[in-house]
């Protein structure tokens, strides 16, 4: 955990398989640094056997994966797989946690992975932030401009069309959206680490 004079660590670990997900994970890893005295490090999970310490030394890790067949990629749930000894050892216990996922459809059984990834989190003693959003685009008055245009409120939602690169899927709202729930995880672990008392 940090000390009072030190910065913040949030820590973004995530799969893509085509680039759409990174994108979203680099904007959520965006949206952490731009709180004061937090500092973020993006992981992809085929670089994370050089992490471990630096995700221990971390005061939240969010968790980021595409939607493949209705659940995280089979590469992050090798990751998952990966953290048994660390959670057998505890060592992630009273982190704070969050989550994102993108896929090709509007819905695409993008819950069953946000809920999948809450799991995963509750199976290391970690606390989960949730979006922290209301659901948008649900009214005449809505657009696709929105924050939280999907309306999730466990974590953050992007949907990238299949038929384009991540030069231009997803769209900004949901980058905009992914960046709100970095910013709102890196708050929540500021504020845990500056209230912890040994
Ligand atoms: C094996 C596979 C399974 C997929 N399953 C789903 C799915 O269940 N729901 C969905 O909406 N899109 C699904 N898609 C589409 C991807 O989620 C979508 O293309 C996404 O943008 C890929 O992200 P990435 O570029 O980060 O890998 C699937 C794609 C692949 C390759």
């Amino acid at each position: 955990m940090a000390e009072a004079d030190q910065s913040v660590l949030v820590a973004v670990v995530y799969h893509s398989g085509y680039g759409h997900t990174a994108k979203q994970a680099e904007a959520v890893a965006e949206g952490a640094a731009s709180a004061s005295g937090v500092e973020s490090r993006l992981f992809s999970v085929e670089e994370v056997d050089g992490a471990w310490e630096e995700l221990e030394r971390a005061e939240a890790i969010i968790f980021g994966t595409p939607t493949y067949m209705g659940g995280p990629s089979a590469p992050f749930k090798t990751f998952e797989d990966a953290t048994s000894h660390v959670m057998m050892a505890g060592k992630w216990k009273d982190k704070i946690a969050a989550g994102f996922t993108n896929s090709g459809s509007r819905s695409g059984d993008k819950l069953a992975t946000l809920i999948q990834l809450a799991i995963f989190a509750a199976q290391h003693g970690m606390h989960w932030v949730n979006l922290g959003l209301p659901p948008a685009n649900h009214s005449s008055t809505g657009s696709e401009e929105d924050l939280n245009r999907l309306g999730f409120f466990l974590g953050a939602g992007a949907q990238s069309n299949v038929d384009e690169g991540p030069e231009t899927a997803p769209p900004e709202a949901d980058l905009a959206t992914a960046r709100h729930l970095g910013r709102r995880v890196a708050l929540v672990a500021r504020q845990f680490a500056s209230s912890v008392t040994t």
